[in-house]
């Protein structure tokens, strides 16, 4: 009996020795069983969304984002659409399932009725506040409301058309320093080889700043400028590779507050260890610069803008930064309050979705037309009838140019500069027949619905600017051309974008043809939240008489 209770003891004692190695073991054991549930029992026998079609589902750990992000963006996902139709399951890192649907019916619940319950997945959120402020792109449901309502006066056709003629100092800017390079050649009739990408990218960025806060960057003729470089560098990081790291870094719990700490500011160095991370550092410097010079244009505008309202001036400014500071400092009757520190976040907002995007978005336009010699040529003719009379067309002007709008909007179709967004879905429901679960990531496919077959016709994948002359009746108004998506978080820069592609492309096309800078060019995508060209878009300019 004694034996009996000495060896009961013995055990106990043992158990209490190695207690915190038994509570490990036990949590480890929990860890695995979680993993090995969420990777391979949940996605192949549990979750309601197994039977919708869609790929085999890939890696256990990566699903199938090696294969997406190895390929161009969207390209992956229309083959997809094409084999299994326009709703397709995925499957995400660790397990996450993706959920894609074409059909408008589904694209309206998700971002139009149903839009406050599939908001932005938050790691996506931080991502674009640390990148392009904390403003439009990461609120949502009534704060985002409020933002909308106090900035949509500044968007309006009124006061674009009020700004369009700053947008000519900066194109012919660039007109004069392509000519002059070319004059410079031992034959000009031969013309050079630009990457226009980065000549496009200075000029939006020179517009951009002048219209949205009335600061001449002239990164064309000043490439240090302060502002231009901080950017260059942003954008230099442009990857898939990176936006991989990013990602998995933001979905750390505390890193994204951790990012905006002078803490971590002061140690940015310490990515420079694993050479992964090293690309944070550059982020967080290229960041920094941006908000110090932000900061400063908006203290500018803002005393500028009092002393004139204070001296009875009227011929106040019309950028958007002084039309915000002259709202605010009237304090209009609807209770438009916006700080500092929000003026701010929007700044950093207008500069990060307002600049890369429509450079790409001219970037690809030029492409499509080099390789489309035809179309570039029946353009010019209409563009320089235009402008003969009116060297300079200001928003009703440049809306008259029939040709160059179905130009525009076909380029965007083709090569939307953002390819694809993402929601998360906040609760259960069903989508088109499926139970969605919450959680699950819902992949925005602009690229796939902007040349899905379904909607465009056979030639769905094909440049033809005519086809916007009269549209098939499978298109939907809203739902079948995705390039500035649709709903309450539709881009609010879509009108101020494509008036300025159309000044920058009349001008260009009129003065200069533009051919593939080598046999056998291919288009070069990035898979990063933009689409831009990844070789900068090498083209052959040539001076047209
Ligand atoms: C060709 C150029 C452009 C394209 C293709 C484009 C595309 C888009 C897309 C697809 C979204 C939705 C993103 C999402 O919901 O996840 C968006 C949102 C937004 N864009 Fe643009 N954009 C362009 C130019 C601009 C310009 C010039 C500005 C402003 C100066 C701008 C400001 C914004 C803002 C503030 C949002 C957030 C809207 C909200 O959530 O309420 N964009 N854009």
């Amino acid at each position: 009996m004694s034996t009996l209770r000495e060896t009961g003891m013995r055990w106990i004692e043992k158990w209490l020795n190695y207690r915190p190695m038994t509570v490990v073991s036990i949590l480890m054991g929990f860890a695995c069983a979680k993993i090995v549930y969420r990777l391979y029992i949940w996605p192949y026998f549990l979750s309601p969304m197994r039977h919708a079609p869609g790929p085999p589902l890939g890696h256990p750990i990566y699903g199938q984002w090696p294969e997406i992000i190895r390929n161009e963006a969207g390209v992956v996902q229309r083959e997809w659409a094409k084999k299994y139709g326009p709703t397709v399951r995925a499957i995400g890192p660790v397990g996450v399932e993706r959920m894609t649907f074409l059909n408008p019916e589904a694209m309206h619940k998700i971002l139009i009725s149903d839009c406050f319950d599939y908001p932005r997945p938050k790691f996506m959120r931080n991502i674009l506040g640390l990148t392009a402020g904390f403003g439009l792109l990461t609120n949502t449901g009534d704060v985002h409301k409020q933002m909308r309502k106090a900035l949509n006066p500044a968007f309006s056709v009124a006061n674009l058309t009020a700004q369009t003629d700053m947008y000519y100092e900066p194109i012919n800017s660039l007109v004069k320093i392509l000519k002059a390079e070319i004059g410079d050649q031992a034959n000009p009739s031969e013309g050079k080889i630009f990457t226009m990408y980065d000549w496009l990218s200075k000029v939006t960025l020179d517009i951009i700043c002048l219209t949205a806060f009335g600061y001449d960057t002239d990164s064309l003729h000043n490439p240090d400028n302060e502002l231009a470089d901080a950017y260059h560098h942003l954008l230099s990081l442009q990857s898939g590779k990176n936006l991989a790291s990013l990602i998995l870094l933001m979905s750390v719990p505390g890193f994204p507050s951790l990012m905006k700490t002078d803490w971590l500011y002061k140690r940015r160095h310490w990515f420079r260890v694993w050479r992964f991370l090293a690309p944070i550092e550059i982020l967080l410097e290229s960041m920094r610069r941006i908000k110090t010079i932000s900061s400063q244009i908006l203290r500018e505008r803002t005393q500028e803008t009092a002393s004139l309202i204070a001296a009875g001036d009227n011929t106040l400014r019309r950028d958007i930064m002084s039309l915000l500071v002259e709202a605010r400092l009237r304090e209009s009757k609807d209770g438009f309050k916006m700080d500092d520190a929000m003026m701010l976040e929007h700044f950093l907002t207008f500069l990060g979705a307002g600049h890369e995007t429509t450079a790409s978005g001219i970037a690809w336009t030029l492409w499509l037309l080099a390789i489309n010699p035809e179309v570039q040529q029946k353009l010019r003719e209409e563009v320089r009838m235009h402008l003969a009379n009116n060297p300079t067309p200001d928003y009703k002007s440049l809306k008259q140019m029939e040709y160059l709008e179905h130009v525009v909007m076909e380029a965007l179709r083709l090569y939307p500069p953002v390819p694809m967004t993402l929601r998360k879905a906040t609760k259960n429901d069903y989508i088109d027949g499926i139970m969605v679960m919450k959680g699950t990531i819902v992949y925005i496919p602009i690229r796939v619905v902007n040349t899905y077959q379904g909607f465009w016709g056979a030639d769905a994948e094909e440049f033809r600017p005519e086809r916007w002359e009269k549209l098939p009746d499978t298109i939907h108004p809203t739902l079948s051309f995705m390039s500035f998506i649709a709903g309450p978080h539709h881009c609010i820069g879509k009108t101020m974008a494509v008036v300025e592609m159309k000044a920058v492309l009349a001008i260009l096309i009129s003065q200069f043809s533009f051919e593939p800078a080598y046999p056998g060019q291919k288009a070069k995508p990035t898979t990063a939240i933009t689409m831009k060209p990844e070789d900068d878009l090498p083209l052959r300019v040539k001076i047209v008489q």
